[in-house]
């Protein structure tokens, strides 16, 4: 059995982590963005490590995100303790209804709209990161950039910490292989308005290298 698989989004993020890394046995990939071929490319490399006959023993999607304000401030860290699929499902004139709402059979829906990390995982991530902000991170296929949109994705997920835009594909590839799945952020701008003024790429990136330590 192989060690680790951290995948991010773009090579900035792959590196970020690998400069943090104190295990020569973890592998870290970019993997493209967004759910779909973020999902399709995790799936790949599981599936490849497993008919070479050497299995990764677990899967961590990692990378930035926007951050919810008042929950956990740009540069900070985010533990996931599940991944949702924040916009998937309808619109309706009574607002967004979420996919497993839709009278859909469940096995059709690779688990549901939210994939929990691995208790196991997630307890060691925890314990290596203790400054670490803990809870939902959803994924969409579309950042939020809007204040009425910020609020309904709130109200929707009034615990969610933080958004990006992989989380849940990795977690599904990492669900049908069998492989235990977490999610590692670092926050690069807060969730709201559209402002890329407000975006802190190189501050985002210096934590994850540091969170980076903690994988192993
Ligand atoms: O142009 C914009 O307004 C804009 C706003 C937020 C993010 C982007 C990106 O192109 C980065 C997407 C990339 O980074 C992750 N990410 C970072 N912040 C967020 C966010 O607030 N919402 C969703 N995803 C975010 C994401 O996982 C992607 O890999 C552009």
């Amino acid at each position: 059995m192989t060690g680790l698989l951290v995948v991010t989004a773009v090579p900035a993020e792959a590196e970020a982590v690998q400069a943090g890394l104190a295990d020569p046995t973890v592998a870290v990939m970019p993997v493209g963005v967004g759910p779909a071929v973020a999902g399709a490319a995790t799936a790949r490399l599981l599936a490849l490590a497993e008919a070479a006959g050497r299995p990764y023993r677990a899967v961590i999607s990692a990378g930035v995100a926007g951050g919810f304000p008042g929950l956990v401030a740009v540069g900070g860290t985010v533990l996931g303790t599940c991944a949702v699929a924040a916009d998937l499902g309808a619109e309706s004139p009574n607002g967004f209804i979420p996919v497993d709402e839709l009278g859909m059979p469940p096995e059709l829906l690779g688990g549901g709209t939210a994939v929990a990390a691995d208790p196991g995982l997630l307890a060691a991530l925890r314990a290596a990161l203790p400054d670490a902000t803990v809870g939902p991170v959803l994924t969409v296929s579309t950042v939020t950039g809007t204040a009425p949109s910020t609020e309904a994705l709130r109200r929707r997920h009034p615990d969610a910490v933080a958004e990006a835009m992989e989380g849940y594909g990795v977690a599904v590839a990492a669900s049908h292989a069998g492989v235990p799945f977490a999610e590692l952020r670092t926050i690069s701008n807060p969730v709201g308005p559209r402002d890329r003024g407000a975006w802190r790429l190189r501050e985002a990136l210096t934590a994850l290298t540091t969170a980076a330590t903690a994988l192993r």
